[in-house]
């Protein structure tokens, strides 16, 4: 991998269903350790961009890249392997278990031997601040500590690039505030994220840059002060309402 290469690179990529484009030619780059969040107004298409990403759906048009290798037709299971990533809206840990039983699962599907596996997901719980959480049933967590457990599973497989689903939502504004550095450690341990929120003051404190999707286009993208000011994004905002 050259230095300059991005980790993640989406060359145009559209997605139709019948009649609708969802995704509509978007393109993206994604650096080593960078965080870009996307926002837009809902039906923008932010989650289908995801899905284009991840796997879950395969462009009409257009290419994906990760680390120089076209992942373009490769499924969600395939890109998984190959180092993507992801949460889940809806979060939903393994009921019936211990937060470092969920984390170890990822790791037991790929083949690891559960002391292996145990020794790993306590060292990356440690890691990202939660060892307190190791033993605690997942029945007992609360939204928030929830949330940071997910992404803990989400990282068990080492991946390169991490898909936050809306990571934030239904968090009230103290936990959002303890989720933030969160991400930022994780981005920090070497992982590129690209994270999609409603709330745009939050994510605007953790994007390196921010994309806007709105009708399945990208109409701004760039450092997050400035997207947030474009009349074209503050129209599509308005119009929302
Ligand atoms: N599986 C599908 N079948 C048919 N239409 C779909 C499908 N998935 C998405 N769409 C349509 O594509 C458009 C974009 O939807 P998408 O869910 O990607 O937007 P979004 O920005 O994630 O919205 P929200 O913020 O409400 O979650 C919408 O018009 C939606 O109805």
């Amino acid at each position: 991998m050259s230095a300059n290469q991005p980790v993640l690179r989406v060359d145009s990529v559209t997605k139709r269903f019948g009649g609708v484009q969802a995704v509509g030619g978007v393109s993206l780059e994604l650096q080593p350790q960078e965080i870009i969040g996307i926002i837009g107004p809902n039906g923008a298409g932010k989650t289908s961009f995801f899905n284009l990403v991840s796997g879950m759906f395969i462009p009409d048009e257009g290419s994906v890249h990760l680390n120089g290798q076209d992942i373009t037709r490769m499924g969600s299971a395939d890109r998984a392997r190959v180092g993507i990533g992801r949460t889940f809206q809806v979060v939903r840990p393994f009921g019936g278990m211990t937060v470092v039983e969920n984390v170890m699962v990822p790791l037991l599907v790929n083949d690891a031997k559960v002391s292996k596996a145990h020794d790993k997901a306590r060292e990356l719980l440690a890691d990202l601040g939660i060892e307190h959480l190791t033993t605690t049933p997942t029945e007992a967590l609360t939204l928030a500590q929830r949330k940071r457990v997910e992404v803990a599973r989400a990282l068990a497989t080492d991946p390169k690039l991490l898909l936050l689903d809306e990571v934030l939502a239904g968090l009230n504004s103290n936990e959002v505030t303890r989720v933030l550095p969160f991400v930022k450690r994780v981005r920090d341990r070497g992982v590129a994220i690209l994270m999609i929120e409603h709330i745009v003051s939050a994510v605007m404190e953790v994007s390196d840059r921010m994309m806007v999707l709105d009708r399945g286009q990208t109409i701004a993208e760039g450092d997050p002060e400035t997207v947030i000011k474009d009349p074209q994004v503050v129209q599509a905002y308005l119009g929302e309402g």
